[in-house]
């Protein structure tokens, strides 16, 4: 079984199921683009060679193939009705955790949301330096990355101005989760929604248990609609974040809360 993973910019989550350690930063000069597989014209993993997708594709892992989507040669490589938030309020409101992905129209369960695209990073670099992972990117902006588990092959996740890398975890109540597939023959991780996803609400993913550790603390993400400048609630909630932020408490809104999905 394939096992996805997530790795971040100087620190592994232990929560998933990957090499407990942590993601030390270390730029190393780019392999340059020798993989000949290309997607939509584009090259798919622009720092791969040719072997690491072989390994991948081999008949060690099986993985379900779908078709490509029209979003794959896009910048993002996600559904054009998805965006980037700036802001993804944490359930308390005194709190953000950063950009969030957002969805800007109404979305099935059991879309392909996006693919984590990146560089792949093969063996040998992944179990470098005691086991810890090294950062490959050329790139001196955190990103993160994924892997598949068996391959232990990882993925940079090139920071693109949005993209499924953006999503924030919520530990239950969430909307997609992570899958490996084969697109057009090669191994990707994809987001995959698992339920109705309405306009206007984030999207929530599980990071697994022991994602975040000391230095980071995990706070339950709002299921609100992001709200537009002109919405009447804008400047309401606006003045409740600076009120929170000066100490005071204060609970969720009703209004703010995407409507359950049947
Ligand atoms: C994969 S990134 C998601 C995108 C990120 N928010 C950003 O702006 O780049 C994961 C990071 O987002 C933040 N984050 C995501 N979900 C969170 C949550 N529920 N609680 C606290 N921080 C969270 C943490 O800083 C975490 O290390």
């Amino acid at each position: 079984m394939v096992r996805s993973k997530i790795l971040l910019l100087l620190r592994l989550p232990s929560r998933l199921p990957i090499h407990p350690a942590r993601l030390k930063p270390r730029r190393t000069p780019s392999r340059g683009p020798s993989c000949t597989s290309t997607l939509g014209g584009r090259m798919f993993y622009p720092g791969s060679d040719l072997q690491d997708v072989k390994r991948l594709i081999s008949d060690e892992i099986s993985l379900q193939a779908i078709p490509a989507p029209a979003w794959i040669s896009s910048e993002t490589r996600c559904d054009p009705r998805l965006t980037q938030e700036p802001d993804h309020p944490a359930l308390n409101r005194t709190q953000s955790v950063g950009r969030g992905m957002i969805a800007t129209e109404d979305i099935s369960a059991g879309t392909c949301l996006g693919i984590y695209f990146g560089k792949l990073i093969p063996d040998a670099e992944t179990a470098s330096n005691n086991g810890q992972m090294v950062f490959v990117s050329h790139i001196p902006l955190p990103l993160h990355s994924m892997s598949f588990a068996d391959s232990q092959v990882a993925v940079d996740a090139m920071s693109a101005a949005a993209g499924v890398h953006l999503i924030n975890h919520s530990p239950d109540d969430v909307n997609c989760e992570f899958v490996d597939v084969l697109v057009d023959g090669l191994p990707v991780i994809s987001v995959r929604a698992t339920a109705n996803i309405v306009r206007g609400e984030f999207l929530r993913i599980d990071y697994g248990e022991t994602y975040f550790e000391a230095d980071e603390e995990e706070h339950p993400v709002a299921r609100f609609k992001s709200l537009a400048i002109d919405d009447p609630h804008y400047l309401a909630r606006k003045v409740e974040q600076f009120k929170n932020t000066a100490g005071q408490a204060a609970a969720p809104q009703a209004e703010d809360q995407v409507q359950p999905r049947p």
